[in-house]
């Protein structure tokens, strides 16, 4: 076989690579709303037995591992059907491995292992041609492919053949509401106006409208699978809800801390936890509680009331005195039926009160939403207001965070600065709208094109700071100089149109202490200033 043509068949082979492990964390993504069921393990297994013969096949040892210790994992959970914590841990790394290797790179500096990133395409059907020429060509810097149509038959063409990603569409394409008719028509939905929900998953869709959008119209959309509505073109909104379809990374699951004196209770409330893929600990004893707090690093405890030695509201009480705690939801579960002892323990410290027996469907949908709030105060307290990237204090956790993992784990990473050029000239010139315009777009451009493994921060005003783990300096400059000069084509600040450039430094970690790799970057940063701006620098020089 000559070069072309085995390299043909291994670029063919790293495509369905690429295709059936997106298939398997879709299918991981969805455990997550739902119960493990064995229907769903045997998908799962089924989806993870393709990957591996066609890991095989394109010969990658990376994924080829994944693939076997999940397919392990996964056929000791077939017996009992449901996982047990360590079983949900190591599934959920290996998503979140896999996850990093279908993302947009692959840093390993091994050919054999770079796979080809396929992403379905975006479907766009707009009235306003020249507007929409320039949000796909805006959507093709953050890497998203739109196909342009301008009448219906070609649209509907295309939708029966290939479901996009998701489509753009003029809630007046062509004539009055004929975007609305022509969704309705490929979502199943028959009445628009009626409450019928779809037959088949619905395709994501973002309604445009050059008006005003009444409130039925607005309703219209929402039924019809839209995810969102917009009466402007700006690509920045468009970009970041059409982000959200791409992200991958598996969500992690939730910690809980199961605290019962009674070993049965304990035991009843970890495998319903369990069985909803979340991962547990319990404590019988109230004493052990502060040690398995610190090892374990729950997000949620759910607390008898009456135990010996000590009893909830107690524990609840010591806990919250501790500052890494205080927010830290607690749900007691308890035989207390009286509502004003109920209430009296909720004043105390407690989230909520679960009176026993509970129905396992109550306890679980009270801890998914109770969790899901406490991670999005978390979120809101580590991020920064405008960009939603780490603020300050946080991309310095995380830095030495992943300093400690690559010492553990023996591996490369980098950290990266990153300055917006003659930045004090834009707000002068353009105003400080126009400035923030900028920054926002940053920010974006810089969580599209880095993997979501990466850690972005907001530094300070017009500076960001990168950690990039398991990343070569040789991979880190190259992939910095591509967002450096993608960033450099972009527009700013819609009708003004402006074009900005950024300076970035990047050090390599030898053992250095986080002071001492910010200093580095810094350093390089300095050199790319002085050398003219619009450069990446990377400390050590190279020779
Ligand atoms: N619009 C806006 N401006 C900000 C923000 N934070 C900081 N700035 C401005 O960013 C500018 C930074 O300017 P300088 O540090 O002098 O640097 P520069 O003009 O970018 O020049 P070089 O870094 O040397 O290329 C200052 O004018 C700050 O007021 C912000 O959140 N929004």
């Amino acid at each position: 076989m000559d070069i072309s043509k085995s390299e043909k068949l291994k670029q063919h082979f790293s495509t369905r690579v690429t295709h059936q492990a997106r298939h398997l964390l879709d299918l991981w993504r969805c455990l997550h709303d739902d119960q493990w069921q064995h229907e769903r393990i045997l998908d799962l297994l089924q989806a993870n037995e393709k990957l591996l013969r066609f890991a095989q096949r394109f010969d990658s040892p990376k994924y080829i591992q994944i693939a076997t210790q999940f397919q392990s994992t996964l056929a000791g959970i077939e017996n009992n059907n449901h996982p047990s914590s360590e079983q949900l841990k190591t599934l959920n790394d290996l998503m979140l491995q896999l996850s990093q290797g279908v993302l947009r790179r692959n840093d390993q500096g091994n050919q054999a292992e770079k796979m080809i990133v396929v992403k379905k395409p975006i479907y766009m059907a707009l009235n306003d041609s020249d507007n929409a020429i320039q949000l796909a060509q805006q959507m093709e810097y953050f890497g998203l492919r739109a196909e342009l149509f301008s009448n219906q038959d070609d649209l509907n063409h295309a939708i029966g053949k290939r479901h996009p990603l998701a489509i753009i569409i003029d809630i007046d394409f062509q004539e009055i509401d004929n975007g609305l008719t022509i969704i309705a028509q490929h979502q199943g939905v028959k009445e628009a106006g009626s409450m019928k929900t779809a037959v088949n998953p619905m395709i994501p869709v973002l309604f445009y409208s050059s008006h005003c959008m009444t409130l039925k119209q607005k309703l219209q959309c929402l039924r019809l699978g839209g995810i969102s509505s917009f009466e402007s073109l700006a690509p920045q909104a468009i970009i970041t809800q059409l982000e959200s379809l791409v992200n991958l990374v598996p969500e992690q699951p939730f910690r809980i801390l199961i605290v019962d004196d009674s070993k049965s209770q304990a035991l009843f409330a970890e495998k319903a936890l369990n069985a909803a893929g979340m991962i547990t600990e319990k404590v019988t004893d109230p004493m052990e509680v502060w040690n398995v707090l610190e090892s374990f690093q729950p997000e949620m405890i759910l607390m008898d009331m009456y135990m010996p030695g000590c009893n909830g509201v107690e524990l609840a009480k010591v806990i919250r005195q501790d500052k890494h705690y205080i927010n830290i939801p607690i749900i007691y579960l308890s035989g207390e039926e009286d509502k004003e002892r109920q209430l009296a323990a909720m004043a105390e410290g407690g989230e909520d009160f679960l009176t026993k027996p509970v129905d396992p469907r109550h306890l679980l949908s009270t801890i998914r939403t109770r969790g899901a709030r406490a991670r999005e105060l978390s979120q809101l307290i580590a991020r920064d207001s405008l960009t939603g990237l780490y603020n300050h204090t946080h991309i310095l956790k995380a830095l030495d965070e992943q300093l400690k993992v690559a010492q553990r784990n023996n591996t490369s990473l980098c950290f990266v600065m990153v300055d917006i050029d003659h930045f004090k000239q834009v707000n002068d010139n353009h105003g400080h709208p126009i400035g923030d315009d900028v920054i926002k777009n940053l920010a974006l451009f810089l969580s599209q094109r880095l993997r979501k493994t990466d850690f972005i921060g907001r530094y300070g005003g017009e500076e960001f700071a990168i950690v990039l783990p398991n990343v070569s300096l040789e991979d880190a400059e190259s992939i910095m100089n591509e967002i450096r000069n993608n960033f450099s084509h972009l527009l700013h600040g819609g009708l003004a149109a402006i074009s900005s450039t950024f300076s970035c430094g990047i050090a390599l970690h030898r053992g250095q202490s986080s002071n001492e790799l910010i200093e580095l970057a810094d350093q390089a940063m300095y050199l790319a200033k002085r050398d003219g701006r619009n450069c990446v620098k990377v400390c050590p020089a190279k020779d």
